[in-house]
């Protein structure tokens, strides 16, 4: 299908919007006391577009007339909001929609309305282009967070999408990334998506998955990542319209001008928490300032992801999105995946580890499927080392840490993921993000360094609905973690050892990356929860 008939697509998916509907939203949000706000705010970004210089306002008159005719040709920006229902939604399957809503507690917080859009139970309602329907044809139905979120991306809103590992967040942000540059007039080729992300691994895997979801070869995908020489990446990604890519090289390619980010008009940041808590926070502020800036008229759309959203980065967050709305699938505390059975194993010290690591990888593989593997995660790269090794022999495990040169690393991946090694150790490096199939048990020799990285490591099994186990050496050195421990356990209905209560169930206040102590929700506070009645 070619880009016209898209567009046509997609304006018969807006007109399905009911307009009965939308006028009735349009009535409801006039009341509300945000419009007042919002006008004061419309006005002052008026006269800040005046002040914008030649190049900015003809970038805005563009990205103006590129989302009217993404929003059905209206240039007013109430009218934009209320047309922006999202894909074609009947008021027939409304009452459907509503119950899968509550079915899957998607929960939404949006400052600009109270009433949520209609999540997409199909991907036949999706007005995207036949070569991504062809990307999904592996796939039933959309997940929960796909269903959710993917009426507000198609709307051009700013995203936080909050849901448990293994949930299909590539493909949630992915498919309205790749319609966004369909429905883009072609020219000449530079950055219009920009995905960042935080392991090398996770970047190349998401290019993987960006470059599986669409046939079109005119489509150019780069990644970008440290560790492998820069010119080869330079090159692929001058002619890239989506760039994914690690902080460090991406801030590298955009100072040799190797990247231009100025027209980058969809940006992500997947694992979202982590690329902005304090290692990162810096270059993704420097990243992020060389995109247009939507605080000044400009036209971005922001979208982050991630199973986990500690309040430490959500004030930080808020100063990089325009009225986000924030969905959350299931509950809004920390939660792990419900699909991991977690075994807590108490230990007296860390000297048996290694006899109890031994125990329980010789027990899962002896009754291991075929092709099923395990991922033993330690947390410091030394440590890493001496446990593949004593490893490696007995299960010719192999093993991934920051001390390893790229292309070791990958070779170790690739050789876990192929089944050729059952087991592989690794530090949190392959905590985020990646997903490997068949990843049957999680073992957690030393507890991660935060409650939030426990989530992530043990999200590695119990993907897409398929079911794992995750397995956790837990010693007296680790009882400050209890409380966040317990909290997680019981929040996923999980057996708690009664030993683990000994360690006391206090849980310590976050900080955030200047040391402080952060109460609130910082960002949604003039926002309330909404849900589907
Ligand atoms: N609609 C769908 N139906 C079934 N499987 C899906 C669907 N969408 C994506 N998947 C698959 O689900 C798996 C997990 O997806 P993905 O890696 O995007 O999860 P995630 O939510 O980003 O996880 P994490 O939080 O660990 O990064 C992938 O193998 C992906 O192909």
């Amino acid at each position: 299908m070619g880009k016209r008939s898209i567009k046509e697509v997609k304006d018969a998916g807006l007109e399905k919007n009911v307009e009965g509907e939308a006028i009735k939203r349009k009535e409801k949000k006039a009341k509300h006391e945000h419009k007042k706000e919002k006008k004061e705010k419309k006005s002052k970004d008026k006269s800040d577009t005046k002040k914008k210089d030649k190049k900015e306002k003809k970038r805005k008159e563009k990205s103006d007339s590129e989302s009217a005719s993404q929003e059905g040709g209206s240039n007013d920006e109430e009218e934009k909001n209320t047309l922006t229902e999202g894909p074609s939604q009947s008021v027939a399957n409304e009452a459907a929609c509503k119950e899968y809503a509550k079915k899957h507690e998607i929960n939404y917080v949006d400052p600009i309305s109270q009433t949520p859009l209609l999540p997409v139970l199909n991907f036949s309602e999706l007005p995207i282009a036949d070569n991504l329907r062809l990307g999904l044809k592996n796939f039933k139905e959309p997940t929960p967070i796909q269903s959710a979120s993917w009426p507000y991306l198609f709307a051009g809103r700013d995203v936080v999408g909050i849901a448990e590992t293994g949930s299909g967040k590539t493909v949630a942000f992915g498919i309205p990334a790749l319609q966004y540059l369909q429905n883009l007039p072609d020219e000449k080729p530079t950055t219009r998506i920009l995905v960042v992300s935080p392991t090398r691994e996770l970047a190349i895997q998401t290019y993987e998955n960006i470059k599986g979801l669409t046939s079109d070869v005119s489509f150019k995908v780069a990644v970008v990542y440290g560790g492998a020489p820069k010119s080869e990446q330079a090159r692929a990604a001058r002619n890239a319209s989506v760039v994914i890519g690690t902080p460090g090289r991406l801030l590298d390619l955009i100072n040799d001008g190797a990247v231009d980010c100025s027209n980058v008009g969809y940006l992500v940041l997947d694992e979202a928490d982590r690329m902005l808590d304090t290692g990162f926070e810096q270059d993704i502020r420097n990243i992020i300032s060389q995109t247009p800036n939507p605080l000044k008229g400009e036209a971005r759309q922001t979208v982050f992801y991630s199973a986990t959203w500690p309040e430490s980065v959500r004030a930080l967050a808020a100063t990089f999105l325009k009225d986000p709305v924030k969905i959350t699938i299931g509950s809004d505390e920390l939660s792990a995946s419900q699909n991991i059975t977690q075994i807590i194993e108490l230990l007296d010290d860390s000297r048996s580890k290694e006899r109890s690591l031994i125990n329980c990888i010789s027990k899962n593989l002896a009754s291991a499927g075929e092709g099923e593997k395990i991922l033993v995660f330690v947390l410091y790269k030394k440590e890493a080392a001496r446990v593949e090794n004593t490893l490696a022999r007995r299960f010719n495990a192999v093993g991934i840490h920051g001390d390893m040169s790229q292309a070791a690393r990958l070779q170790a991946l690739e050789s876990f993921k192929s089944g050729k090694s059952p087991v592989l150790v690794a530090t949190d490096v392959a905590a985020r993000g990646l997903d490997i199939p068949k990843v049957q048990l999680v073992i957690n020799v030393t507890f991660p360094l935060t409650i939030e990285d426990y989530i992530h490591r043990i999200g590695r099994t119990g993907r897409a609905n398929t079911k794992g186990v995750a397995h956790t050496f837990f010693t007296p050195e680790d009882k400050s973690h209890a409380g966040e421990l317990i909290n997680v356990l019981r929040q996923a209905k999980q057996d708690i050892p009664e030993g683990l209560y000994k360690y006391g169930t206090a849980v310590k206040p976050k900080l955030n990356a200047y040391g402080n102590r952060v109460t609130n929700d910082a960002p949604m506070k003039a926002a309330t929860k909404i849900t589907f009645d």
